[in-house]
């Protein structure tokens, strides 16, 4: 695996992998890797001939406040598990190499932006389409990895390639769990004991709201759906909503579709999010 940090090592070796004719998988991480990264690596090895993966922990998408000082870091530990994922370009360029000046012209997300995650960290989806957009143009990939855990960053990015009328094939992955259910993050190191016992139960509270959903064949209301949360959890219930997938949108009484069931948990040190994806209306269900 090469270790690369400046762009113009990575054009150096992208051209000729391009020249070979090889075709070009991405895999964006913000580091302190985990099985949910190495599920998105093995699929880009599997289906492109050269994979990159990226480590930028991106300030542009954190809000004052929020852990960008303090986000889990470990590069050494996330080299070794990327060369034995068979990555093949570890790219981590440093601050100036990816904002050598400070940004005149950035995204703006005009749509799915101030709801879910978005509404309580406002303009962190611009800040991810900026690094994303900026990273596709250093990579230049025929397909790029994305996690479902982060369901909304999989709609903005689908929307901001098409926009842009981007030719770069987006992959989601599902959700990967640890054996209690709890969605694998590089922030669950941050839960004290007690907060990593209580954690599993977001996803069983996910899979009582789906669910009640079909049983009640209408969607249990947001308000309903985090009261249901904030009876069972301590940690802060950011939101709990039910939407269509990927529009985002309230669905209707008796809508039958894909629907998201996403929820965010403030913990001490740590929030975490989570989702499930059905189809919704179907006799077999597969949550
Ligand atoms: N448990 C998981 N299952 C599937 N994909 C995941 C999982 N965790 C992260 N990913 C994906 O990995 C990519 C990089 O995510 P990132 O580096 O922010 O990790 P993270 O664990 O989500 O960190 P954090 O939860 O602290 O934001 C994203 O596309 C994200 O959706
Ligand atoms: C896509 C991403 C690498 C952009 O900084 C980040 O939002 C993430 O890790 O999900
Ligand atoms: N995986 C999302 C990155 C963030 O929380 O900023």
């Amino acid at each position: 695996m090469k270790q690369i940090r400046t762009l113009q090592e990575l054009n150096e070796y992208l051209s000729s992998e391009k020249q070979a004719g090889k075709t070009i998988g991405f895999v964006p991480t913000m580091g302190y890797l985990h099985e949910g990264h190495l599920q998105l690596a093995a699929q880009a090895v599997n289906k492109y001939d050269c994979v990159v993966m990226s480590i930028f922990v991106n300030p542009l998408q954190f809000g004052a406040g929020e852990d960008f000082e303090t986000y889990p870091r470990d590069e050494q530990r996330d080299s070794r598990l990327a060369q034995n994922a068979g990555i093949d370009v570890l790219f981590i360029p440093e601050m100036e190499e990816m904002y050598p000046q400070k940004m005149t012209i950035s995204l703006k997300v005009n749509e799915g932006a101030d709801i879910l995650c978005g509404k309580s960290r406002p303009g962190h989806f611009d800040g991810v389409a900026t690094v994303v957009m900026k990273l596709f143009h250093m990579v230049e990939p025929d397909g790029a990895f994305f996690g479902q855990k982060d369901a909304q960053q999989v709609a903005v990015i689908k929307n901001m390639v098409r926009d842009f009328n981007m030719n770069i094939h987006i992959h989601t992955v599902p959700v990967v769990r640890e054996k209690d259910g709890l969605a694998m993050s590089s922030r669950n190191i941050r839960l004290t004991a007690v907060e990593r016992q209580e954690a599993p139960q977001i996803y069983q509270l996910l899979k009582d709201i789906v669910k009640m959903t079909e049983k009640n064949k209408t969607s249990v209301s947001s308000a309903e759906a985090k009261a249901y949360f904030q009876d069972h959890l301590h940690g802060k219930i950011d939101y709990v909503e039910i939407l269509t997938f990927p529009d985002l949108l309230p669905p209707a009484p008796s809508y039958k579709g894909k629907l998201l069931a996403a929820a965010a948990v403030q913990y001490s040190q740590a929030r975490l999010i989570d989702n499930i994806i059905w189809e919704s209306g179907k006799d077999e269900q597969n949550v």
